[in-house]
């Protein structure tokens, strides 16, 4: 039978880099909140001893795409605790909404969605902590994902401390740019030693994201972008971008802002929630 399951985008809300470590991650203090927004897996469980891939996505080969590893992971994993159904097979089908390289983190939670529903489908019994570190070998936004709560994230954002952020209406607006992560993170001129504060204090003050500097920086089209959104409401870049958000108390003051978009800026309009639509549907709300 053939199950649907959400994968929301996320926004960092604030993004700090406290430092590098040796193998060359950045530390971060971050505050992830997800969107009511996102792609959308269907997911059916078979007898083939097979995982495939029915929707390719465009510019990412079928061994590399995360959808594809998450799921031959959970099943290493699996086969480990000896809870893996004998020959599990998935088939597995994408309606991608989110852009790729947008800082909305899609890779990482079609990953995090692959590996909760799968583990839920066969029946492998993983807990969450188990799913998480298959997680973080896959990407580092994918523990928060898997998770489900809007989180206070350190290290590379494998350390998550629940946290409750205003559940606001966001514009979520792609400049039609890709960016890299990694370009971003080996820029020299990145800002890269914030002192490292508490959650209190990181709350009560401005929320900003260090990334956005440089990226602004290498990236006119962001700047223009940022430049224009901060016209109408607190806007910056969520991740490493290429997108920006633009805080509203109401969704019909953020579509309203949506319509000047200027021309070949994409967005979207959602709601900021702190229990993940992935871990809704897990529940059966
Ligand atoms: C910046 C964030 O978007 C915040 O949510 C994420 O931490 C990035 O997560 P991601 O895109 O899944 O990134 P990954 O695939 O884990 O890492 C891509 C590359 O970015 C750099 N990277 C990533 C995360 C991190 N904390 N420090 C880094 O320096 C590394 O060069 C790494 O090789
Ligand atoms: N299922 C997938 N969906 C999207 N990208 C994938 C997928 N599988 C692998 N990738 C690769 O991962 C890269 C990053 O995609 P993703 O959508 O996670 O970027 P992002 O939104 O910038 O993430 P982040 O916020 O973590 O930086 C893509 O450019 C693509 O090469």
């Amino acid at each position: 039978m053939m199950s649907h399951w959400p994968s929301p985008a996320k926004l960092n809300l604030f993004l700090y880099i406290t430092g590098r470590r040796p193998d060359g991650y950045h530390n971060l203090q971050t505050l992830f909140q997800f969107l009511d927004y996102g792609d959308t897996l269907q997911i059916s469980t078979d007898h083939s001893d097979r995982i495939q891939l029915l929707t390719p996505v465009a510019g990412v080969a079928e061994a590399d795409n995360l959808i594809v590893r998450a799921a031959e992971r959970l099943k290493q994993a699996a086969l480990a605790k000896q809870t893996l159904p004998p020959k599990a097979g998935a088939q597995i089908a994408i309606d991608k909404r989110l852009p790729m390289g947008g800082g909305l983190g899609g890779g990482s939670s079609n990953a995090a969605t692959v590996l909760v529903a799968l583990n839920h489908l066969w029946q492998t019994g993983l807990t969450p902590d188990e799913l998480a570190a298959i997680g973080v070998q896959l990407g580092a936004d994918v523990p928060v994902f898997v998770k489900g709560f809007a989180a206070f994230a350190q290290g590379v954002g494998e350390q998550l401390q629940p946290a409750e952020p205003e559940e606001k209406w966001y514009l979520v607006a792609h400049p039609g740019v890709s960016i890299s992560t990694p370009a971003v993170f080996n820029d020299p001129a990145l800002t890269r030693d914030t002192p490292v504060r508490t959650l209190a204090t990181l709350l009560s003050s401005p929320f900003a994201n260090d990334c956005e500097a440089v990226v602004r920086k290498r990236f006119r089209e962001v700047d223009e972008l940022v430049s224009w959104l901060l016209e109408y409401a607190p806007s910056r870049l969520t991740g490493t971008g290429a997108c920006v958000f633009a805080e509203f108390d109401t969704e019909s003051a953020a579509r309203q802002v949506l319509e000047l978009a200027p021309n070949g800026v994409r967005g979207f309009v959602a709601r900021g929630v702190n229990v993940s639509p992935l871990q809704r549907a897990l529940r059966g709300d």
